[in-house]
């Protein structure tokens, strides 16, 4: 891959994307090297930074790990745009500032159900004109709106929801919050283009890419010198953040592209789990997606354990835990803190919860647990997915604010996620009737009642 402008590695689960993208910083950084500089590896989540910073060696003393997020307030920062507590980080916060300037606008028009949707249409609709740096109505009006599956919104109101938008933001800056989680990079691309100051990174090298809004990866595309570099990975299957936005419509300058296909984490057994669900109908039409030549390792088949309630997925799932995890590394994985709390209330300290503030990743034998977004990049040799119950799996709520179809995607890739995190045990529960987001082929399972 070049030393210069922008490459994009797109591979399928456990390909080794997360490997690479650290060994291209070592190259890229590396001192000997005609191209050399310093080299700055972005990922999304908090859990994953910690993880790499354990990969790395010691002697990359030229490259900076951190999330995206930790970096746009580091720039902003610098650059005087970052005030203490300026950023709008409390959902609930942004749901009430969103709540209020629905109320306000809907007072200007006559009745109309359009204001009568659930809140999350408008939280949602708000996070993604930020993540594409729409900045005016008349480009909102005039955009090709991809992404949205279930519940379209016509052009001829897209005027009055930008005035949601822009309302949102007059109350939330009334508040001293001058930014939002969606909003920093339009801020951070803004200020970089006004920025002619020599720049802190070279090479700007993203992992975990499909999870990094258009924008974002604009504002880095801004970050790096004209003989720096910007390298992409990513895999389209595993987008479990923003609405199905497509890295490409950043509009980075991709001369070639390289495909990871190989599959180097997961069992046969396991990654045939994987590649059965990205078969599934609600992952159609994803562009970029790349298929997996099967893995040469064998092992066994998952197993697909129908309990008789509830509470025996749980005391199964301890029970198993806490069996393997004297010699493997075991991950309990859940849909949200909710069902995590369930589990850490009965582990004890030894256990190691995913999570943002997580410092420290100690490998080898023990039980982790944490939510399906929390365990993103990592893997472990047994994973334990308890509640694949159809009432927990598409979720409820998300199918009352997107429509069925959305919350079929969402939570499809989700559980694709998770499942392509066990090396090689995998181990699903449920005790109705299970969800649709897993096939039904029985070949896939060994199916037990325990
Ligand atoms: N060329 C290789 N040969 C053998 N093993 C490899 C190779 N590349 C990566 N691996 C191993 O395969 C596993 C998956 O690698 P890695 O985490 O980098 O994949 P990834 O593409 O980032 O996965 P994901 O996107 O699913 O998080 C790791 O255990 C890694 O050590």
């Amino acid at each position: 891959m070049p030393a210069t402008g922008h490459s994009a590695v797109l591979g399928t689960a456990g390909s080794g994307k997360t490997t690479l993208a650290l060994y291209r910083a070592a190259y890229l950084s590396e001192a000997s090297m005609p191209h050399a500089g310093r080299t700055l590896l972005l990922t999304f989540n908090k859990a994953l930074v910690t993880y790499l910073k354990y990969l790395k060696p010691a002697e990359l003393r030229n490259v900076q790990i951190e999330t995206y997020h930790t970096f746009a307030r580091g720039y902003l920062n610098a650059r005087g745009k970052m005030r203490f507590n300026c950023i709008c980080s409390d959902p609930d916060e942004r749901k009430r500032y969103i709540s209020q300037a629905v109320k306000e606008v809907e007072s200007r028009y006559k009745p109309s159900k359009f204001f009568k949707r659930p809140i999350e249409f408008f939280m949602d609709e708000i996070q993604w004109i930020f993540s594409h740096g729409i900045t005016s109505s008349d480009e909102y009006v005039k955009v090709d709106r991809v992404g949205r599956i279930g519940t379209n919104l016509s052009r001829k109101l897209r005027p009055v929801m930008y005035e949601i938008l822009e309302k949102y933001v007059e109350l939330r800056n009334q508040n001293g919050n001058m930014y939002d989680w969606d909003d920093l990079a339009l801020h951070v691309r803004r200020e970089f283009e006004n920025d002619s100051s020599t720049r802190m990174y070279k090479h700007i090298i993203i992992d975990e890419g499909q999870d990094f809004s258009p924008e974002m990866i604009r504002s880095l595309a801004a970050a790096i010198p004209e003989d720096g570099s910007l390298s992409f990975f990513g895999d389209v299957a595993q987008q479990i953040y923003g609405q199905r936005m497509s890295w490409r419509s950043s509009g980075l300058n991709i001369p070639q592209q390289w495909l990871f296909k190989e599959n180097y984490r997961n069992t046969k057994q396991i990654a045939q789990l994987g590649l059965a669900i990205s078969r599934m109908p609600f992952f159609n039409d994803i562009k970029d997606l790349v298929e997996p030549t099967s893995p040469r390792a064998d092992g066994a088949l998952p197993t697909l354990a129908k309990c008789r309630n509830e509470t025996q997925q749980v005391e199964l799932t301890l029970k198993v835990a806490r069996n393997v995890s004297t010699t493997q590394s075991v991950a309990i994985l859940v849909k949200n803190r909710e069902q995590e709390k369930v589990f850490s209330s009965q582990l004890d300290a030894g256990a190691t919860r995913l999570h943002r503030n997580l410092k420290v990743w100690n490998d080898g034998p023990g039980i982790y647990h944490g939510t399906y977004h929390s365990a993103k990049g990592l893997e472990f040799d047994m994973v334990i997915l308890p509640f694949l119950d159809s009432e927990n799996l598409p979720d409820k709520d998300h199918i009352a604010a997107q429509g069925e179809a959305d919350a079929l995607t969402h939570d499809g890739r989700l559980l694709y996620v998770a499942v392509t995190r066990a090396k090689t045990s995998l181990i699903l529960l449920y005790s109705n009737q299970l969800t649709s987001l897993l096939p039904v082929d029985g070949n896939l399972y060994q199916e037990v009642r325990p």
